[in-house]
């Protein structure tokens, strides 16, 4: 572990966080529920950022709420989600609430006029996605689903490395380049030519959530492909560029369900030819979480590990067939274009050597500030508010709009392809809370009815 390494992650503790300070024209961000993953993935980042204040928070009971402001400095709270929905002075929600909430409380969130970012997975399907996205194009307001990992340099880095530079959008100069359309379509145009392969893992180990955290429970839309399989469904389409179709899937179910998962596999397969496999677990044997994705091409491949939260720590293996015009000199030209494009890259390009005809090196990609994901999530989340409120016109709204139209067509694709491994591995679509809860009712009003003595006439 070096110096920076500690910085990076006295970044995540929020360590070295500064106290909370109000900055004229910043975004000003409600926190619907008192949650674990809110601390870092907002309180402690907007520390850092001048276009973030957090306005208040929210919990399902005024003690919980008030208790929590006091710990982080924000200076109101609520005690239920609806009344911090009214509150005039702030402008966006963060929803950290557990899955099957998120589609029913971003869609009161864009009612009451809010900008949304909310925590992966988006909703519980594509049907509410579809639903949702279309109510913020509606009413012009952001809904961005919170896949932190691809705001940190490392997801623009790997996407380059697979798909090639991106296609730079003169109308929309600031769209982050992860989402910019690669310049060359079907995955040909990076370093490791015509995709063949990619495989993904993301294990959470067994003693992280016990058996009653909100991840296992039916009634909030729990499950591990919801959880660990997003970022899996998530990273193989960011770096493949395209859709894909669920050819298999299988799940072992958590102890006592029909309908929670414990893990899933799947193979996937896109119209260009690539073949893929994902397995996402809760219930990992190991001690140690694994994120790992794997991408083979006809000329090369990577293996990137830790790719979920790379400021931890993470490795970048990258092998090119052979020691030829694709080779390391065109990859470190590469690299240092998108460094200079982005600005954003500190240190890569470490040559570890030439092995026969190949060429293979590791790279380590983090911002120039050593910051986590969610503080590049929430500075670009609250930078695009500021541009689309026209509190700042120093870049260009095109870009705020583009960004806007790509995550409304990104969580939906997302979600159609989780729903499609639901289908393929034999089990139900995940339902919003609301929608599960009026289904039991409904069903426990049946069985009394049947429990009844039947009338005599
Ligand atoms: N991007 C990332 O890195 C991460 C994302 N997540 C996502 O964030 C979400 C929350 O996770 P996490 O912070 O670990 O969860 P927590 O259990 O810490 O927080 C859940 C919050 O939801 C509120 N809540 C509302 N209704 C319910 C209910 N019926 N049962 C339980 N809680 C309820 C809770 O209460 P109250 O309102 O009273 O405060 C609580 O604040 C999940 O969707 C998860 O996938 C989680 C971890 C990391
Ligand atoms: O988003 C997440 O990232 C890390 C995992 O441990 C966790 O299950 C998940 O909610």
């Amino acid at each position: 572990m070096d110096l920076l390494q500690l910085v990076r992650v006295a970044n995540f503790l929020g360590v070295n966080a500064r106290p909370p300070r109000t900055h004229p024209n910043a975004a000003k961000i409600g926190i619907l529920g008192a949650s674990q993953v809110s601390t870092y993935a907002v309180i402690w980042p907007s520390r850092h950022l001048e276009t973030a204040n957090i306005a208040a928070v929210a919990a399902r009971t005024e003690g919980r709420a008030r208790m929590f402001a006091q710990q982080h400095g924000i200076p109101c709270s609520y005690g239920s989600y609806k009344e911090l929905l009214a509150d005039p002075n702030v402008d966006a929600v963060y929803i950290g609430l557990p899955n099957g909430l998120h589609g029913q409380w971003a869609r009161r969130a864009l009612e009451s006029g809010k900008h949304v970012l909310c925590e992966k997975p988006f909703c519980t399907n594509a049907a509410e996605a579809r639903e949702l996205q279309s109510l913020a194009l509606k009413n012009g307001l952001i809904c961005r689903e919170a896949f932190h990992y691809r705001e940190h340099p490392l997801a623009t880095r790997l996407r380059e490395i697979t798909l090639g530079p991106p296609c730079r959008n003169p109308e929309a100069p600031t769209v982050p380049q992860w989402m910019a359309p690669p310049a060359v379509a079907g995955g040909a145009g990076g370093l490791l030519g015509q995709l063949e392969s990619i495989d993904v893992q993301v294990l959470i180990p067994k003693w992280v959530f016990g058996d009653a955290n909100i991840r296992f429970l039916e009634e909030l839309a729990g499950g591990a492909m919801m959880d660990a399989g997003t970022y899996a469904v998530s990273i193989m389409r960011l770096l493949t560029g395209s859709e894909p179709c669920v050819e298999s899937a299988s799940a072992s179910m958590r102890p006592g369900s029909k309908v929670v998962d414990g893990a899933m596999r799947a193979r996937l397969s896109w119209d260009t030819g690539i073949a893929g496999t994902l397995h996402a677990s809760l219930q990992h044997d190991g001690w140690l979480p694994v994120t790992q994705v794997q991408v083979e091409g006809e000329r090369g491949s990577l293996m990137c590990k830790g790719f979920i939260v790379p400021f931890f720590g993470h490795s970048l293996r990258v092998t090119t067939k052979q020691a030829d015009g694709v080779g390391f000199a065109a990859a470190t030209t590469a690299a240092m274009s998108s460094a200079a494009v982005s600005g954003s890259l500190s240190k890569r390009g470490e040559k570890r050597g030439v092995r026969g005809e190949q060429l293979q090196w590791t790279e380590r990609v983090f911002g120039e500030k050593q910051q986590t994901s969610y503080y590049h999530q929430l500075e670009r989340f609250t930078t695009d508010l500021q541009l689309l409120e026209g509190r700042r016109t120093d870049r260009d709204i095109g870009s705020v709009n583009a960004a806007c139209a790509f995550d409304a067509y990104d969580s939906v694709a997302n979600m159609a392809t989780l729903d499609a491994c639901f289908e393929a591995a034999g089990l139900p679509l995940r339902i919003p809370t609301a929608e599960w809860q009026q289904h039991q009712q409904q069903q426990q009003q049946q069985q009394r009815r049947q429990r009844q003595p039947q009338q005599q006439y």
